[in-house]
């Protein structure tokens, strides 16, 4: 369980995080989204510990991070991939995190092989991709077992195959119970994995709640086998579709594009909620001018 309540930073004149509230439940993966600059990093830092805020307090299962007896064991952190000592090898950095956890150096080869590094542990990190260093760091997180992940742009870097292993792992993380809270600045690498979703722009709270509550009332998305039937047929049960690139947009829920599509016996290769509230929402914040005061 995290819990931000009423966090401000300033840094001189400049107000980088303003009033921020939120909390991300266990067995749910918060995705945590806003574009450069807009008070993301600055939020995760006060959360574990880093910054100290101006006001307000973030807590990992109710207790400061600086509290935390041993943290590692209780909330599992990556906030700067690039920051690992490019000297030292995949395996001597798991091994020495396991010396300061306190945790079994045997865990060090399960974790290399579950983060897909075993046939580059011998290497040194400094001649890592840094989409290997995100999987390093994933596995620095995830050593001492713990019940609270915090990923800044964990993303970065990761080939299509690394973003698919990585939306595995955190999905499987929140089944077994987890708590994570993930940053990007991207909205659709956030929306594959994430169950809930805080929109932060110029350091302010512009959105937060279910991502299937913030996707209502945003349409559909549908592809059918006979694209020009399916738009003629859905048209003919008299809803707005507006084709795009290699599908339509349909001003109705899946459920209602669906019986539209079966009752006229077209075949659909497609069909999810839309998302074009989600897009605008993070457009504004992305393109609102920033903010001091
Ligand atoms: N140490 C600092 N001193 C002064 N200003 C800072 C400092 N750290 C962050 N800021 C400012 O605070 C604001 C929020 O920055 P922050 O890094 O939290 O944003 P972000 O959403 O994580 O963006 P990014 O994805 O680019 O890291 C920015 O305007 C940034 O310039």
């Amino acid at each position: 369980m995290i819990t931000v309540e009423h966090v401000t930073k300033r840094y001189g004149g400049q107000v980088a995080v303003d009033d921020v509230s939120f909390t991300c439940e266990p067995g749910t993966v918060t995705g945590f989204l806003g574009p450069n600059g807009a008070g993301k990093s600055t939020t995760m830092r006060v959360l574990c510990g880093l910054t100290a805020p101006t006001s307000g307090r973030a807590t990992v299962n109710g207790v400061p991070f600086a509290k935390l007896p041993n943290p590692g064991l209780e909330v599992g952190v990556l906030l700067d991939a690039s920051a690992q000592h490019p000297g030292r090898t995949g395996r001597e950095v798991l091994g020495l995190a396991a010396g300061t956890l306190g945790v079994s150096k045997s865990k060090v080869t399960a974790m290399l092989e579950r983060v897909g590094l075993a046939g580059a542990e011998k290497k040194r990190v400094g001649n890592y991709s840094l989409g290997m260093r995100q999987r390093l760091g994933i596995g620095q997180a995830l050593l001492g077992d713990p019940s609270v992940l915090v990923l800044d742009e964990p993303a970065n870097g990761l080939d299509p195959e690394g973003i698919a292993w990585m939306r595995t792992l955190l999905a499987g993380f929140a089944a077994e119970g987890g708590t994570v809270l993930l940053s990007s600045h991207l909205l659709h690498e956030v929306q594959a994995v994430a169950d809930h979703l805080v929109m932060i722009g110029n350091g302010r709270i512009a959105a937060d709640g279910a991502k299937h509550d913030l996707l209502k009332g945003s349409g559909s998305i549908v592809k059918g086998e006979d694209p020009v039937a399916l738009g003629e047929g859905l048209r003919a049960a008299g809803l707005v579709v507006t084709p795009t690139t290699d599908h339509f947009r349909v001003d109705a829920e899946p459920l209602v594009v669906g019986r539209a599509a079966a009752a006229a016996g077209l075949v659909l290769t497609e069909l999810r909620p839309g998302d074009a509230g989600l897009e605008d929402l993070f457009f504004k914040i992305t393109s609102a001018p920033a903010v001091t005061r």
